[in-house]
């Protein structure tokens, strides 16, 4: 039996006035999933996020979460979220803004978890709206995870972190699926979640262009070819070599490409070719990303 989805887009679009903004969009999210959702700027994935949390209502089509209509209060109290910008009401202190969003949860997180996790002691008495843009984002992340929900949606949660906060967010994501949770995200920064999404929804135009894992959405972009570089001050019959694609060079230094690297290394110490200076250069999901935005 499979597992019962937490969230189902059904044929949703979006319109703004006349313009498509999110085109007749189907996924689903079920549990234990760490899922980024991708696309260049205006691509629709804050849109996409706010018809999530019924922040905004589709044009046409359905969006079930928890098997309720989004803005239902009983499917909202198993969501958290953090808007792109963030603001606090004046007058909270940060331990108060805390206590206050705890209070509203069944079964909430402990505050000293929290507070450790997101390092919030060194704030916890300075007014939450007078905290620098970091802080916020940490007091808002904070927030997001505070209640236990089941599905937690992140609207570019990395931008004005700080490398600390960064890893701590990206910490908390991890922890947070291993206990059968869900994340959603949208992000900008795909080196860091390359190594933690278990999926990824591309998003062009307002259409899901692909989805699948890091490696699914790595083939479809046609990623596979690996870079070799060297320098190397020998004349080499290049034609020899079966692993390789195709090379280039510049005098000495030395250009090949490979979908086998490893095969490719081997044939150049069999030849004995007397390289030094050795890179493998394997194509991330930043090339993936831009050549499914170009449209290769
Ligand atoms: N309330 C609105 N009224 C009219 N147009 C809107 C509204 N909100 C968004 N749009 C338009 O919808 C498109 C998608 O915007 P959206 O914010 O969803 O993109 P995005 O992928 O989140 O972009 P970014 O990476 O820049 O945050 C943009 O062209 C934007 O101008």
């Amino acid at each position: 039996m499979g597992l019962s989805p937490i969230l189902e887009f059904t044929n949703v679009s979006k319109n703004y006035g006349n313009k498509k903004v999110v085109c007749d969009i189907n996924f689903s999210i079920t549990q234990n999933e760490i899922i980024a959702l991708l696309g260049v700027n205006g691509a629709g994935k804050t849109t996409t996020i706010k018809l999530m949390l019924g922040q905004e209502l589709p044009t046409s089509g359905e969006i079930k979460l928890f098997g309720k209509e989004p803005q239902d209060p009983q499917s909202r109290v198993s969501v958290g979220s953090t808007p792109q910008n963030v603001e606090f009401p004046d007058g909270l202190k940060t331990i108060e803004t805390l206590q206050f969003i705890h209070a509203h949860y069944p079964h909430p997180l402990p505050l000293e978890n929290m507070i450790e996790k997101f390092g919030l002691q060194s704030f916890l008495n300075a007014k939450a709206s007078k905290l620098s843009g970091g802080q916020k984002r940490r007091l808002a992340l904070a927030l997001a995870f505070i209640g236990n929900p089941q599905i937690i949606f992140l609207d570019e949660p990395t931008t004005g972190l700080d490398v600390e906060s960064r890893k701590i967010l990206l910490n908390a994501i991890q922890d947070y699926s291993k206990m059968g949770k869900s994340i959603f995200l949208t992000t900008h920064y795909l080196e860091e979640i390359e190594q933690i999404a278990t999926r990824i929804l591309f998003l062009q135009n307002g259409k899901i262009i692909a989805d699948g894992s890091v490696s699914h959405i790595k083939s479809l972009a046609n990623t596979s070819n690996t870079k070799v570089t060297f320098q190397c001050n020998s004349k080499i019959n290049w034609e020899q070599f079966k692993n390789m694609r195709s090379f280039q060079n510049d005098n000495d230094n030395y250009t090949l490409m490979t979908t086998n690297p490893d095969a490719l290394i081997y044939e150049l110490v069999q030849n004995n070719v007397p390289f030094h200076n050795l890179q493998i250069i394997r194509e991330n999901l930043e090339s993936a990303f831009l050549n499914l935005s170009k449209g290769k």
